[in-house]
């Protein structure tokens, strides 16, 4: 019966319900019924056909729009001082806001059902792109699973909030803001290629980007880059969908994986991204690798920047690693 009920509730709260099904961390999915083009849906289904077969207690909230996805966080987590685990059943998008509401309250465990185009979250962090195996890694509600991760700060002159995978200033976030745009994405998903139109997105961007010269402060040291292609500031190795551009990123060592692409000419970027596959591209003569706790990066001439795949800005900003790490499932890699 009371099965039943939680099922029901998409937009009320009753930690109560939880608390009689005597489960030992509450369960909440949050649902993007957007991400990839609406399929996320699908996915969300067969979730919820296996939680029915195993009798699993939750509940579960469908966002309504942009921003949705962090107050539902904020508002569970804020009622509560139980062990609470929030799923984001979307993509790179959905968890950045969930972990943009979970920020701050040590209760909250985040996990991730994979269900975007990109998925660097679910690649990089939680080390299973498998939608079975980051359900079944949920469901095992073993401590031994819970890694206590780095979460980035970030302001610019727009926005300001936290990031878990990267963010990034140049071609990157111009591709990101074309992908997120475009009609096109919608028919790569619908071929179940989502992260293929990153890469068309980029031939596309390749001729018309316009490069800038950039100034970067890392840990109080300043360096001039001359016609940026990008700038990538990681928490982990992937972005782009797929990308390993920083395989030597640590997501629990305090510090950030600075990546700068700079004064190469196009045909050359083509080779960067090849040398990519195999982790050569940090042996290029100006591609240039640095760590540090600490980044602040200036562009000459406006050009926008991402963060997870979300655009926060232009021009400028400001990241450093956040005082406390956030808790998530994460399979052993
Ligand atoms: N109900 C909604 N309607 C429209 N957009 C939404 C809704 N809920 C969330 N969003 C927004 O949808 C966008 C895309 O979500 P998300 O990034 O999770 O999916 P994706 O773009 O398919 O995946 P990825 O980022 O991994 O490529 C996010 O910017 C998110 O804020």
């Amino acid at each position: 019966m009371w099965m039943r009920m939680l099922q029901k509730k998409e937009t009320g709260f009753d930690a109560a319900l939880l608390k009689r099904a005597g489960i030992a961390k509450d369960l909440y999915f949050i649902i993007n019924p957007a991400a990839q083009n609406n399929r996320s849906l699908k996915i969300w289904k067969k979730v919820e056909t296996r939680l029915l077969a195993e009798n699993i207690a939750y509940q579960a909230f469908h966002t309504q729009d942009k921003g949705h996805a962090k107050q539902i966080t904020i508002d569970i987590l804020s009622k509560t001082d139980r062990e609470t685990t929030i799923i984001a059943v979307g993509g790179d998008g959905t968890l950045h806001e969930v972990i943009n509401g979970a920020a701050g309250y040590p209760h909250g465990i985040i996990a991730c059902i994979p269900a975007g185009s990109g998925n660097d979250y679910v690649r990089g962090i939680q080390q299973t792109n498998s939608q079975k195996d980051a359900l079944s890694l949920i469901l095992s509600q073993s401590e031994k699973r819970i890694s206590k991760v780095d979460i980035g700060y970030l302001e610019t002159q727009e926005t300001k909030g936290f990031f878990i995978n990267s963010f990034g200033i140049g071609i990157d976030a111009e591709i990101t803001y074309d992908v997120n745009h475009s009609a096109s994405k919608k028919w790569f998903n619908f071929f179940k290629i989502g992260k293929l139109v990153y890469i068309y997105s980029f031939l596309k961007k390749l001729f018309t980007y316009r490069r800038t010269d950039m100034t970067v402060t890392i840990d109080g040291r300043k360096h001039i880059f001359r016609k940026v292609w990008f700038i990538v500031v990681s928490n982990q190795s992937y972005f782009g969908g797929g990308i390993k551009i920083s395989p030597r990123s640590e997501y629990e060592d305090g510090r950030f994986n600075l990546i700068a692409v700079h004064d190469i000419p196009h045909i050359k970027l083509l080779f960067v991204f090849l040398t990519v596959l195999w982790g050569g591209h940090l042996r290029l003569k100006n591609v240039s690798s640095f760590l540090g706790r600490e980044m602040e990066i200036t562009s000459d001439k406006p050009v926008r920047i991402q963060a997870d795949g979300e655009i926060v800005g232009n021009s400028k900003v400001y990241a450093a690693i956040a005082p406390y790490k956030m808790r998530i499932l994460s399979k052993e890699p």
